[in-house]
């Protein structure tokens, strides 16, 4: 059966379209994922595959389940006591929600980024040699080295570096998420979950961000949550569109703006609803 066939097949079955993409390596490889808060359902039967060096889009109406599916891959929810999960996540080919898989193995590998900057009330140089200094490193010439490196990946060292040791809170918004983005570097992640990382930013910021992630789509995989679908058109290769924690279509961005399989998508990107 070609992969055209397949994908069709699976569309007219599951109302969704896995892109499946022989010639990169899958990421995140999520199965029949389930995530209830108490008695309400907020992922139902969530398959995904996130691929290597892209970016991928999570976009859908308040509510629809965004930030648990992202929060998930970086098994955040579940300190939360109501809540329950059924199916599975791979990362790399092992399941992140199996009893013996280590989280502490995943903060290793995977970064992430908030809606909101959220530096710590420490220096500048402090902010981003957390990460490593946590994971044993002491040395203080390696540490400047990461420093430089992360602040530059996140194309904030040029307004920085004569003020590494200054109180974080005394940057600007936007330099604030870019700090936070060099926080998430510094630990060299393999993958960079973002969430809504550009709603509190003005546009001037938000354009940054934006140049910085296809940038670093180069070394990383990126997830980001966006509920900016121009933003999402822009700088994502794929996009997933949940609703009412479903996924009702997951494919090339350029397919999911421009001639969707699912008339709930159509409805959405146009603005008919959400
Ligand atoms: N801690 C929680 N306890 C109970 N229910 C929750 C909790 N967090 C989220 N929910 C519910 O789960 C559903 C999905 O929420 P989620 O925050 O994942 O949606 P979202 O798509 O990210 O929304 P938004 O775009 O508004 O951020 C919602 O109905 C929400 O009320």
């Amino acid at each position: 059966m070609s992969v055209l066939t397949e994908n069709k097949k699976q569309v007219s079955t599951m109302g969704e379209s896995p892109v499946p993409d022989t010639k990169k390596s899958i990421v995140y490889d999520t199965k029949d994922l389930n995530l209830w808060y108490g008695e309400d359902q907020a992922l139902k039967n969530i398959n995904l595959s996130i691929y290597e060096n892209e970016v991928t889009a999570i976009i859908g109406p308040s509510g629809c389940g965004k930030s648990t599916y992202i929060k998930t891959l970086n098994r955040m929810v579940e300190m939360i006591p109501v809540v329950r999960i059924s199916g599975e996540i791979l990362y790399r080919g092992k399941n992140i929600l199996d009893k013996n898989f280590k989280v502490e193995d995943l903060r290793t590998k995977v970064g992430m980024v908030f809606q909101k900057p959220n530096p710590f009330p420490k220096s500048i140089f402090e902010n981003v040699a957390y990460g490593p200094k946590i994971h044993g490193i002491r040395d203080k010439k390696i540490l400047n080295e990461i420093v430089e490196k992360s602040l530059r990946g996140a194309a904030i060292w040029d307004e920085v570096k004569d003020r590494l040791n200054e109180n974080a809170y005394g940057l600007s918004g936007g330099q604030q998420q870019r700090l936070c983005i060099a926080r998430a570097l510094a630990i060299e992640p393999d993958v960079i979950l973002m969430d809504e990382p550009t709603s509190a930013l003005d546009p001037i910021s938000t354009l940054k961000v934006e140049e910085l992630v296809q940038e670093l789509k180069k070394d990383f995989s990126i997830i980001i949550v966006t509920h900016n679908m121009q933003q999402a058109a822009r700088i994502s290769d794929k996009t997933a569109f949940f609703l009412s924690g479903e996924v009702v279509e997951f494919a090339d961005t350029n397919k999911i703006f421009s001639n969707p399989s699912d008339k709930r998508t159509e409805d959405y990107i146009t603005g008919r609803f959400g």
